[in-house]
């Protein structure tokens, strides 16, 4: 997995390196020469417009400069604080102007259709959040040093990134703040069926949709399903349950219905609760008391989120005691609700400290996906595309990670790895129209692709 550190954290890193920063500087700049020959397919006849501006940054720009003037690159490099009126013509940019010393009020000029090659971070993107400047380019490749940084993935990070390179340069990380999730490490994390195994032994509970929403429940039931659940009970509250014919419909009363899902819960290997199920007292209710007494790793998703963010002790309290793994699944509407403000954009901040008040693993919902669980290194998934953005992809992924969990796989790593199929099945869909039963569809086959890659 790709190394995510903040740039204070990096500083410090640079700062207690024995490496000379002379030294750091010749090896960024060398890495950068070497991306823009690649990125202009050779040299001969090529033309480079280096933009380099006073700092480190610029400095790693000037040293692209001089090795690809070595490889026979024809490079124009300009001051970005005395930029002339018209910019040489150039086959590639090379935006050497600011890196994370950038502070504002800077304009990147205006290079056309000319493609941007960016040194470390597309000036003016914020390294820590992803937030772009006004003139921030959008570069089709950046490379930067040892380490992503939360700006290469959250917010406006990867549209004006383009493709991310991370070049070790010698420095020694000593700990990520975050990791992203690949491929190779989600293999590893699925464990093998053994052989004797029986159909209770990934059993999941499903406690999702109400009348009028069983879709909830349907989805949650089929993601649960295909991502490898042995069997799956599943029960809307008040109502028969819209059941696929290899899933156990669970009648329970409209009220008071914790009784009969706690009863034989220890059967189960994981409980689902909250796709869809309304925001009723009584339902507030019932919820509460299965989280309370659930004797089973939970994701709890949707309006059972609300259901803890309605009790009056507030959410940590339920969930602190709790001795088995909880999943809180929450969208930033859900996380306003929990915690009374929506996260900021910090995501890694905002998902660890409500990781740290519940005792919970938290997986803060985007388009870059964070899972926070205490004591571990926060995951960063982003597999996944806009496409996702429709009405039920949420209780498609509930129930994937309520089945990974029922597969024994921890709490924290279940549900990176949740999101990380979640985001390749829709990468497998039509460009399109997708729908969240499309995901469901996809989910064999993405298991079946995981698991035949070498790595
Ligand atoms: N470990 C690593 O990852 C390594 C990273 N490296 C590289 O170092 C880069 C960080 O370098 P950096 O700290 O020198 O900051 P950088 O962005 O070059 O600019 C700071 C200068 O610009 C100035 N300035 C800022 N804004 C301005 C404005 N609007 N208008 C005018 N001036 C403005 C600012 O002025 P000041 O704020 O001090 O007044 C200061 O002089 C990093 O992104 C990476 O490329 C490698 O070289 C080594 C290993
Ligand atoms: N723009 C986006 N890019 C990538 N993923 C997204 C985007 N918007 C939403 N998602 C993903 O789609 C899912 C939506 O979940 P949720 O909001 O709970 O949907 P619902 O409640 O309708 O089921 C989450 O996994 C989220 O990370």
């Amino acid at each position: 997995m790709i190394q995510v550190v903040t740039p204070q954290h990096m500083q410090a890193i640079d700062d207690a390196s024995e490496v000379p920063l002379d030294e750091l500087i010749a090896r960024a700049g060398a890495a950068v020469a070497r991306a823009a020959i690649r990125q202009l397919g050779g040299t001969y006849g090529r033309r480079v417009l280096v933009v380099a501006g006073p700092g480190n940054n610029g400095a790693d720009g000037r040293v692209a400069a001089t090795r690809l003037r070595e490889r026979g690159v024809r490079v124009a490099v300009v001051d970005a604080l005395d930029l002339p009126e018209r910019l040489p013509r150039a086959d590639l940019v090379i935006d050497a102007a600011f890196g994370t010393g950038f502070r504002g009020g800077w304009q990147f000029p205006d290079v056309g259709a000319t493609p941007v090659l960016a040194v470390d971070v597309p000036t003016g993107l914020d390294a820590a959040t992803g937030v772009a400047g006004p003139s921030t380019p959008h570069a089709v490749r950046t490379v930067t040093f040892q380490a992503a940084k939360p700006g290469h993935v959250f917010a406006d990070g990867p549209a004006r990134c383009g493709d991310l390179e991370v070049v070790d340069i010698g420095l020694g990380v000593d700990r990520a703040d975050a990791l992203l999730v690949d491929a190779a490490a989600v293999r590893h994390w699925l464990p093998h069926r053994p052989t004797d195994a029986h159909k209770w032994r990934e059993a999941v509970r499903i406690v999702a949709g109400t009348p009028g929403m069983t879709g909830a429940g349907h989805l949650a039931t089929t993601a649960a399903q295909r991502a490898g659940a042995s069997l799956v009970a599943v029960s809307s509250p008040g109502v028969d349950a819209d059941a696929p014919v290899e899933a156990l419909d669970r009648r329970v009363p409209g009220f008071d219905w914790y009784t009969a899902v706690l009863d034989d819960l220890h059967r189960f290997r994981s409980l689902v609760i909250g796709p869809g199920l309304g925001r009723e007292e009584h339902t507030v209710a019932s919820v509460l008391r299965c989280v309370e007494d659930a004797v089973v790793p939970m994701v709890i998703d949707g309006d059972g989120l609300f259901a803890l963010a309605w009790n009056e002790a507030g959410s940590p309290a339920v969930l602190v005691d709790r001795e088995v793994p909880t999943v809180l699944t929450p969208h930033d509407g859900e996380y306003g609700l929990l915690t009374g403000r929506r996260p900021d954009d910090d995501r890694l901040a905002a998902a660890t400290s409500l990781a740290d008040t519940t005792g919970a693993t938290v997986l803060l919902k985007g388009p870059a996906t964070v899972v926070a669980t205490p004591g571990e290194v926060p995951l960063i998934v982003d597999a996944g595309d806009e496409r996702l953005a429709t009405a039920g992809t949420g209780d498609v992924l509930a129930g994937i990670i309520g089945a990974l969990l029922a597969r024994q796989i921890p709490a924290h790593r279940a549900a990176a790895a949740g999101a990380f199929v979640h985001g390749l099945a829709v990468q497998r869909c039509a460009s399109v129209g997708v729908i969240a039963g499309d995901l469901v569809e996809q989910l064999p086959a993405v298991f079946t692709d995981l698991l035949a890659t070498d790595a």
